[in-house]
């Protein structure tokens, strides 16, 4: 894949594939196939192989290349920690978003993001309109224990995650601390993760730190800012 004209005319076609079977539960095109994950109080499909190989690689370079990534830094108690992680904010210019005093104000919207908000529509049936990007340069960097559910996002967030690259451990964990209910994903280099319902008010995730070698990952969170 070299090009988005190439990428748009494949994507076409995967696209009506998609619609057409769309209500077959026996799709004959296994690549937008999810699986609910047998959670209680949540709801998430996980989509292992939502982008084909060649466009997820097309994917990754571009964004590596062209995202204006940044280091931001936390301030706890007056001090300045460097988040474990680059991060990015993309999306409509009015849909301003603040998360632990940092203020994120979004760069326009670009052509690779453009092309996976639109494929990743047709399949939950929402319009985003906005993309916190996240960027694991190597196992050191990581998100900790947190849920996406800051008022912007309304009361039933529905984000959208796209990851490309190196493979990364997603765990989940209810925040009622009483219950012993526990989940692990590996989120595969074209995989696509929906969050919805009422997984953010019951449900903790994290991508840990780990001492294996992995590739760097980009994460995309597409999200709806009220
Ligand atoms: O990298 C991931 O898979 C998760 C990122 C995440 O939880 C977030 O950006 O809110
Ligand atoms: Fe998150």
């Amino acid at each position: 894949m070299e090009s988005f004209e190439q990428l748009n005319l494949f994507s076409d076609q995967s696209s009506l594939l998609s619609l057409d079977n769309s209500n077959q539960p026996k799709s004959s095109n296994p690549i937008k196939n999810g699986e609910q994950l047998p959670i209680e109080q949540g709801e998430i499909i996980y989509y292992s192989n939502f982008f084909e190989q060649p466009t997820s690689d097309f994917l990754y370079r571009e964004l590596e290349n062209n995202i204006k990534w940044t280091q931001d830094y936390l301030k706890i108690y007056g001090k300045s920690i460097a988040l474990p992680r680059l991060t990015a904010w993309y999306g409509e210019p009015e849909k301003r978003y603040a998360y632990s005093g940092i203020e994120m104000n979004p760069h326009p919207w670009i052509e690779p993001l453009l092309f996976i908000k639109k494929e990743i529509e047709l399949v939950t049936k929402v319009k985003f309109n906005s993309v916190l990007i996240n960027f694991y340069r190597d196992g050191n960097d990581s998100v900790a224990w947190h849920s996406d559910d800051e008022n912007e996002l309304g009361e039933y967030p529905v984000i959208g995650s796209v990851s490309l690259g190196g493979i990364r451990r997603f765990m989940l964990k209810p925040k009622n601390k009483e219950s012993n209910q526990k989940y692990e994903l590996e989120l595969a280099h074209g995989s696509f993760l929906l969050m919805s319902g009422e997984t953010q008010k019951y449900w903790l995730h994290q991508v840990p730190k780990t001492k294996k070698q992995v590739k760097p990952r980009i994460n995309l969170t597409f999200r709806i800012i009220h």
